[in-house]
């Protein structure tokens, strides 16, 4: 047995949208959504799909078009400024919620949902404004519009450190106060400049390649940049100590994070060249903003250019944003009617798409799987939900699960064969039968963690083609007793293991067993004394009731030993023929399953 490496994705590919790949009802929502570098899929589920319209919330401003396509599928909310307070008591009547940069989507917001939100979109790039450890444990995807915005920001980056340069703002207040300082304005070129760009992703990148056209030597320090793109555009990339120490002028450009948080700040400061000039469009909390202005009275920075502030709007008295020297805008970055429209589609398709269950946009706190992966998974995620969903059921007492060990027998390279949506397909066929908690594949994991359920994951290794990415799935629980004492293998835990048969998953061992039945409707499990007449006796008492049999197997020990029977029905059997059944003398133990 090879143990389970951590799964690798491979060869993402652009989906076509015409063909959006959809989950069997009960799991409902899947979501497809396209990465900066390519596209990638990944998949949600959602609760099934109500008869009512689902309800978005947009708690900003968002371009016409996008409202248009979210009302073809929604009812559509606009509240715009709204408080705390209001927010909190909306959000429960909502399904999804989109904002952009102004509101806080925290905590208490997912709280107040009581569970309703599935979706929150940002309607631009950072999402530090969105509590993604909440909107995770509570199984709500984030989900933003990565790409729409991205050159408008760069264009404001350029916009502000040419105007910086030249005094464009401070000389048009003067002019307007009455004033001609022809003297007083005289600025600095920016051809043959030193430009640092810190955080070399997708705006970074852009104000780069626009930098290097005024003719600036362009310098780049992000840690987790690839050479090649840098190279491509012909930037170095260096350490964050050479850059901001060679740079005359800084443009940051990464997102807002612990590792970013004051990132400049009074040591950062002092090992740049004097008179450097600083330009912020990504997020104000990138700069401690009091040694900001302490770097700007002692010289050490000419100037600063900032778009974006640690708390917005910030105080307009503040010593920064009055600074003489320091030019501000009100968070314009992406604030282009291109840009608006753009991020307006790009969110309310991946909005849309995440609520219907289709193709969608960028999820930030979910796994991605790519769309080729998803498809050829389809019945095995099935599978793997019912066999977690059988497997919980057949323990005495039910809530004592904390062990599950799941082996997937597979002739797949370990890097070929992504189980991330698996595990959480058992995780909620465990978890949604003992409990209230709605179980998808973001939340899955924080879900099991929470209440202590240990899943763990081995491959069996399988010679031969690896054409399906598996042969079988076999989940145990171990340390527990059984209410089927056939369902316990021979090691003490209770097993089931399914495969998937002409794309329909089937049960196929319980306990040491071998059975045969495929996993819909609902499942009568019997152990009895192997003997003729048996299918018969327990399918008339069915039938009498009207109940459906859709699929019978017998898997035996030895010819006239004990045998477990395995029953197919479409409709769940009354109390009286599950206890019919239970009194016909050769059947020694019998359980009732639902799928
Ligand atoms: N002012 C505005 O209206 C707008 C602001 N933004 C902000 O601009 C920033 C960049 O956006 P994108 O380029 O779209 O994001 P991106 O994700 O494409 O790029 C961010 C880059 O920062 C890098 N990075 C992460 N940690 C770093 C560190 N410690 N040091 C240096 N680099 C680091 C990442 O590796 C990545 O390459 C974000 O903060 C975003 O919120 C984006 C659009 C509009
Ligand atoms: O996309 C981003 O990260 C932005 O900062 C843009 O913010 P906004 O949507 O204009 O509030």
């Amino acid at each position: 047995m090879a143990s389970l490496a951590t799964p690798t994705l491979k060869n993402p590919s652009s989906p076509s949208l015409s063909s959006k790949p959809r989950l069997p009802s009960a799991l409902s929502a899947l979501h497809f959504p396209p990465s900066h570098h390519h596209r990638r899929r990944f998949l949600i589920i959602t609760a099934s799909a109500s008869s009512n319209k689902p309800t978005v919330l947009v708690a900003e401003k968002l371009s016409e078009a996008g409202l248009e396509l979210l009302k073809q599928f929604a009812d559509v909310d606009c509240s715009y400024n709204l408080s705390p307070e209001e927010l909190c008591t909306k959000i429960s009547l909502c399904d999804a919620l989109i904002v952009r940069s102004g509101t806080k989507v925290n905590r208490e917001v997912f709280e107040s949902s009581g569970g309703r939100l599935k979706v929150v979109g940002r309607a631009g790039v950072g999402i530090d404004n969105v509590d993604l450890s909440a909107a995770t444990e509570h199984g709500c995807l984030v989900v933003n519009a990565p790409t729409a915005n991205t050159v408008a920001a760069a264009e404001h980056g350029i916009a502000l450190l040419a105007a910086m340069a030249r005094n464009v703002a401070q000389a048009d207040a003067s002019i307007k106060s009455g004033k001609w300082q022809r003297n007083k304005y005289v600025g600095v070129s920016l051809v043959g400049k030193t430009l640092a760009v810190l955080g070399f992703g997708k705006v970074g990148s852009e104000v780069a390649r626009r930098a290097k056209g005024l003719g600036m030597h362009v310098i780049a320090h992000d840690p987790y940049a690839p050479a090649d793109r840098a190279r491509a555009i012909g930037v170095e990339l260096v350490s964050f100590d050479e850059a901001i120490a060679t740079a005359d002028f800084i443009s940051l450009h990464m997102p807002l994070t612990p590792a970013t948080n004051k990132m400049l700040n009074d040591e950062t400061f002092a090992k740049m060249k004097k008179g450097v000039r600083i330009v912020n469009v990504a997020r104000g909390g990138v700069i401690d903003e009091e040694a900001l202005v302490r770097a700007l009275d002692d010289g050490i920075v000419a100037q600063a250019a900032l778009d974006v502030f640690s708390e917005e709007p910030p105080k307009p008295d503040g010593k920064l944003v009055q600074h003489e020297r320091v030019t501000v805008t009100p968070h314009l970055g992406a604030s282009t009617v291109e840009a608006q429209e753009g991020v307006a589609i790009e969110i309310a398709e991946a909005v849309v798409g995440a609520l219907k269950g289709e193709l969608a946009a960028t999820a930030v706190n979910a796994p991605m799987v790519p769309s080729e992966v998803l498809t050829e998974l389809k019945p095995y995620v099935e599978l793997a939900e019912k066999l977690g969903r059988l497997a919980v059921q057949l323990v005495a007492g039910g809530s004592g699960v904390k062990n599950v060990k799941v082996s997937y027998a597979t002739a797949r390279a370990p890097d070929d064969f992504d189980t991330r949506l698996l595990r959480a397909m058992i995780t909620k066929g465990i978890i949604e039968p003992i409990s209230s908690v709605f179980v998808n594949l973001v939340n899955a994991d924080f879900t099991a963690k929470q209440r202590g359920l240990r899943i763990t994951e081995e491959r069996v290794l399988l010679d031969g083609s690896p054409e399906s990415p598996l042969e079988s799935i076999q989940v145990q629980i171990a340390n527990v007793e059984s209410k089927f004492a056939s369902a316990m293998s021979e090691t003490g835990e209770i097993r089931v293991e399914g495969r998937v048969k002409d794309g329909i998953p089937h049960l196929t061992k319980v306990g040491s067993f071998e059975v045969d039945v495929s996993l819909e409707g609902s499942i009568i499990l019997c152990r009895q004394v192997d003997q003729p007449g048996m299918i018969g006796t327990v399918g008339s008492i069915l039938g009498e009731e009207n109940v459906n049999v859709s699929f019978m197997s017998v898997g035996r020990v030895a010819p006239r030993k004990h045998a477990v029977m395995a029953i197919g029905v479409d409709d769940q059997p009354s109390k009286e023929s599950l206890k019919r059944i239970g009194e016909v003398p050769a059947i020694e133990e019998f359980v009732f399953l639902k799928l």
